[in-house]
């Protein structure tokens, strides 16, 4: 029914996608139209109750044209990336009947139907906490979902990865590696699962966000940048990443903290003067600290560590710890008293270095699952009345 007369129908979806933090980074293209990259890859998918985008796709033959608002704001969807996701979604869109509504869509009419997109981050945006690859995610999984694609995690990791690399990774759960692939048109360059977020659950993740301002340089000029003139990158890829690797599948197949910590450094003097490490740390482009403990306890002597170093410049401790803040209780710290009576750890050699409003705020988080619908209405960010973003 979807002849000018008819009421005018919005048929929508929900879902929701996790960041994820590279382990083995991916830095580097070999195809930048169709983002190919020259290294495989391995992240740790975080837990979508912490850092997550949301996403709803609404449907309507009232629609004229496809549209965007991101965080509340209106954005262009002319880009080639969010092209070729749509393009490559609606190229596998299948007949779709919503029998309460009275919708009944035939494969053919997708091609003919405008889409509306409303996403919304749990997180800063475009800070270097990848934005992009929960978005990215989001916006395939769910343009799936509402056109009823029965393609597999993989064929969707593949059309995700064309909208940014990484989000190709946040189609699973758990800890995942993104496969680089030879082939030249790009159909075995996918992620695929290594283990699922059960797998290693003791383990803790802690975001020092240092800044979430806008980064000056993208992930995508800085590796062109790279692979324009580092004459190492070609050895890295080649020579350093493959055999790394294998040493990370290795350590997270054996929940082996001490290979997976040694293989992305240290937490230089606490891991030093226990003997073994108690804490491993990364960073993507940008600032901000991705540190991850072994488990729950060490997590607690960790944010001991961090609040004595790092006292918040506010005398809010609720809003200097986001994510699951029930760790400051565990950590025995409830309020700012707690935190100005925290003794110097004892590895510290100069304990009255503290840098009071370094960090802006932490985020404590877990590995976690990948995208899932979300079913219930109220989850909407569009307006199945008017087919608008809500709230703009
Ligand atoms: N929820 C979302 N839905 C769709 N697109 C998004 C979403 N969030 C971010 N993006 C896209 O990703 C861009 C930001 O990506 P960018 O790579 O600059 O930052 P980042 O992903 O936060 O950082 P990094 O990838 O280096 O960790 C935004 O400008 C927007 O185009
Ligand atoms: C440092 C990284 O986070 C780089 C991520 O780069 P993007 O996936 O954001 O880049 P584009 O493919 O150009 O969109 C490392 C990683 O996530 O593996």
């Amino acid at each position: 029914p979807m002849g000018a007369t008819e009421p005018q129908w919005v048929l929508m979806a929900t879902g929701r996608s996790p960041t994820n933090i590279a382990v083995i980074k991916y830095w580097g293209k070999r195809d930048e139209a169709l983002i190919l990259p020259v290294n495989d890859s391995i992240s740790v998918t975080l837990d979508p109750d912490h850092l997550s985008a949301t996403t709803t796709v609404a449907a309507s033959p009232s629609f004229p044209s496809d549209r965007m608002w991101l965080n509340g704001k209106e954005i262009a969807l002319s880009g080639g990336r969010f092209q070729s996701c749509l393009r490559e979604i609606r190229k596998r869109a299948r007949d779709v009947e919503d029998e309460k509504k009275g919708i009944k869509i035939k494969k053919e009419d997708w091609e003919k139907l405008h889409v509306h997109i409303a996403s919304y981050n749990n997180f800063p945006t475009a800070a270097g906490l990848a934005s992009s690859a929960a978005g990215l995610a989001c916006l395939v999984f769910t343009l799936g979902k509402l056109m009823n694609v029965n393609e597999d995690y993989g064929e969707l990791s593949s059309i995700a990865r064309q909208g940014s690399g990484s989000a190709c990774r946040s189609i699973y759960g758990g800890f995942v590696k993104w496969c680089m692939g030879k082939n030249d048109d790009g159909s075995d360059s996918m992620a695929v699962q290594l283990v699922d977020e059960s797998h290693w659950d003791d383990l803790v993740i802690i975001i020092a966000v240092v800044s979430s301002k806008q980064k000056e340089t993208s992930s995508t000029s800085g590796m062109r940048d790279t692979v324009e003139t580092s004459p190492l990158l070609q050895y890295r890829a080649q020579t350093v990443v493959p055999s790394r690797i294998l040493k990370m599948e290795d350590a997270i197949k054996n929940r082996d903290f001490e290979s997976f910590a040694r293989i992305i450094s240290l937490v230089e003097k606490w891991n030093h003067s226990e003997g073994t490490p108690q804490v491993a740390y990364t960073f993507d482009a940008g600032p901000n600290a991705v540190l991850i403990a072994r488990n729950r306890k060490t997590a607690t002597l960790l944010l001991q560590r961090l609040l004595y170093t790092f006292p918040p410049q506010e005398n809010d401790l609720d809003s200097y710890m986001l994510g699951d803040k029930s760790i400051l209780s565990d950590a025995g710290l409830q309020s700012i008293a707690d935190v100005e009576a925290l003794p110097a750890p004892p590895e510290m050699k100069a304990p009255n270095q503290k840098f009071k409003g370094d960090v802006s705020y932490f985020i404590c988080s877990r590995p976690g699952a990948g995208p899932k619908v979300l079913t219930d209405e109220s989850h909407a960010l569009i307006d199945s009345a008017t087919g608008l973003a809500k709230g703009v």
